[in-house]
């Protein structure tokens, strides 16, 4: 089980959803990076210099935010590029630990990204067996899976090659095929979607529709807000490491576009105006804690 991921969510946590499967409590991160960069302090980021000539760098990646999500619900998650999205994925399948918060899950959330790491050395084969004990798999379970795992990748004989010798599209199709083979409870897809060639996403897109309608829930990260409207009941809009919006797709995601045409068209203002209704009309979440742990 991850460090920071409590999978002991207790029941007598007093929640207006009967059946919670995660819940972000006051979760926030904030990166501290050392470097000799020279450079002043702007925006989120805080610099300090030390006696070493050292520069430490304090990144404000996520404010602290809260939400529950219940079985049932497919999640998106939108905002610009370097918002905070990957950052809350990664502590909600327990990658990162927060510096404030808890995410509270009722098992492991499985992160189906792109990035597993394969090993060159070794055959197709062997990195499925390794990739399965690595997600937690038994040597029984990953043999058994082996099959249906050679199968959806679609590398035929290659699979009894060395990694070294795949194109990075092949690499890429039996992490995917690796990764998928889990069926979890709480799924998380980094935007997982936009993997290999046509023939070969419309397999992935298969694979993903079974998933989610065999797991309790699913988060979808992605760019594409057309994949959001399809596949989601429910999107959290996070922008410079807020949670800005958290409700009904075709609401979340037109508001979303309005801000990004703004920002397209260098509206800087429209763009400011709009990130402050969405914060004042935001209903937050409060969780308070009934079953004798001191949570709050
Ligand atoms: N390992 C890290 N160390 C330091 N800062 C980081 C690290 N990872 C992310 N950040 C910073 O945290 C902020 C949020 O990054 P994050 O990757 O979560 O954004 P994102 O919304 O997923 O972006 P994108 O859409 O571009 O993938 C950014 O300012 C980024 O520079």
């Amino acid at each position: 089980m991850p460090g920071n991921v409590d999978p002991s969510l207790a029941p007598g946590a007093t929640t207006s959803v009967p059946d919670p499967l995660v819940v972000v409590d006051q979760v926030a991160m904030t990166y501290v990076v050392r470097s000799n960069s020279h450079r002043g302090s702007s925006g989120k980021t805080e610099r300090n210099r030390s006696a070493s000539g050292l520069t430490t760098t304090h990144i404000e990646a996520l404010k602290p935010l809260s939400f529950m999500v219940e079985h049932g619900e497919s999640v998106g998650v939108i905002g610009t590029n370097g918002s905070g999205k990957s950052t809350l994925m990664k502590l909600v399948t327990g990658q990162l630990h927060p510096t404030g918060g808890t995410v509270y899950a009722t098992s492991r959330p499985i992160m189906l990204g792109v990035n597993a790491a394969l090993v060159q050395q070794i055959s197709g084969q062997d990195n499925i067996i390794l990739g399965c004990l690595a997600m937690g798999m038994s040597r029984a379970q990953a043999e058994g899976r082996r099959q249906s795992i050679i199968e959806l990748s679609g590398l035929g004989d290659s699979i009894h090659l060395p990694l070294k010798a795949y194109s990075s599209g092949m690499a890429a199709r039996l992490q995917f095929a690796i990764a998928t083979s889990m069926d979890p409870e709480i799924l998380v897809i980094d935007e997982a979607l936009n993997t290999g060639d046509a023939q070969f996403r419309e397999r992935t897109g298969r694979r993903i529709s079974e998933l989610r309608e065999q797991a309790g829930c699913v988060f979808l990260v992605s760019h594409s807000l057309g994949t959001i409207r399809d596949m989601c009941t429910r999107v959290l809009w996070i922008e410079r490491g807020e949670l800005l919006m958290d409700g009904d797709p075709e609401e979340v995601t037109d508001r979303y576009q309005e801000y990004s045409n703004h920002l397209g068209r260098n509206r800087v203002k429209g763009a400011r105006l709009l990130r402050e209704e969405c914060q004042r009309e935001l209903v937050r979440t409060r969780f308070s804690w009934t079953d004798g742990t001191g949570r709050r």
